[in-house]
C-alpha cells in the first residue's frame, strides 16, 4: 500500500514493520526454547491474524503445523459487539495436541477468552496464546498470554492485519486509527 494515501488516516505510526518483525524474531526464540522437544499446532485467528501466523512461522526454526479459525465480534465497528461468532472452525482434531493460539491483539479479552474455554474443551495437551498486541486499559476479561509482542494505549490501531470496516489490514506498519475516519 502506497503509505502516502492513508497517512492522514492515521494520528501516529505505533510500530514499523522492521519493529514488528524484530519483536516477532524475539518472542520466536522463546517459543523455540519453550515447546523443545514437543509437536506444535499453531491456530491463527482470521482474519486479523494472517500477518502474525505468516511472518510467526517462518520465522520459527522448527518444524510446526498450522490450523485456522474464524471469529467476528468487530464487524465495521471500533468496539466489540461482545458476541463472539465462529465463521470457521478448525480442521485438526486439537485432543493431546500442544496448542498456540496466535492473535493479532487482545483488546477486551472477550475473543480469547471465549476461544480459550471452547477449546479448552476438546482437550488438548496445552493450550497457550501468543498475541502480536495487547491493550492493558482495555481488558474487560483477564486473558493468559504466555507470549505478548507489545502493550499499547488504548486506542484503535490498524494495519498489520488489523482491520477497520476490512480496510487497513495490508499496511505494513501498525498505527492509530485518526478519528475522524470512523466518527
Ligand atoms: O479482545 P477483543 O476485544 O475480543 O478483540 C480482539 C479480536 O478482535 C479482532 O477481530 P475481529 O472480530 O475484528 O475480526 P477480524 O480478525 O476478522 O478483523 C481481532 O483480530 C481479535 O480477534
Ligand atoms: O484496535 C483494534 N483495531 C482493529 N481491530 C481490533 N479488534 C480489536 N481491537 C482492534
Ligand atoms: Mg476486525
Amino acid at each position: 500500500m502506497d503509505t502516502a494515501d492513508i497517512e492522514g488516516d492515521l494520528t501516529e505510526v505505533l510500530y514499523t514493520e522492521g519493529q514488528i518483525h524484530a519483536r516477532i524474531a524475539e518472542l520466536c526464540r522463546q517459543i523455540e526454547a519453550d515447546y523443545e522437544g514437543r509437536d506444535l499446532l499453531i491456530v491463527g485467528v482470521l482474519k486479523g491474524a494472517v500477518m502474525v501466523m505468516a511472518d510467526l512461522a517462518r520465522e520459527l526454526k522448527r518444524d510446526v503445523e498450522m490450523d485456522w479459525m474464524a471469529t467476528s465480534s468487530y464487524g465495521t465497528s471500533t468496539e466489540s459487539s461482545g458476541v463472539v461468532r465462529i465463521v470457521k472452525d478448525l480442521d485438526t482434531d486439537i485432543a493431546g495436541r500442544n496448542v498456540l493460539i496466535v492473535e493479532d491483539i487482545v483488546d477486551s479479552g472477550l475473543t480469547l477468552s471465549w476461544l480459550r474455554t471452547n477449546l479448552e474443551s476438546r482437550n488438548p495437551a496445552s493450550l497457550e496464546v501468543c498475541a502480536l498486541l495487547r491493550k492493558p486499559e482495555a481488558a474487560k476479561v483477564d486473558i493468559e498470554a504466555r507470549y505478548v509482542g507489545f502493550d499499547i494505549p488504548n486506542a484503535f490501531v490498524v494495519g498489520y492485519g488489523l482491520d477497520y470496516a476490512e480496510r487497513y489490514r495490508n499496511l505494513r506498519s501498525i498505527g492509530i486509527l485518526a478519528p475522524h475516519v470512523y466518527s
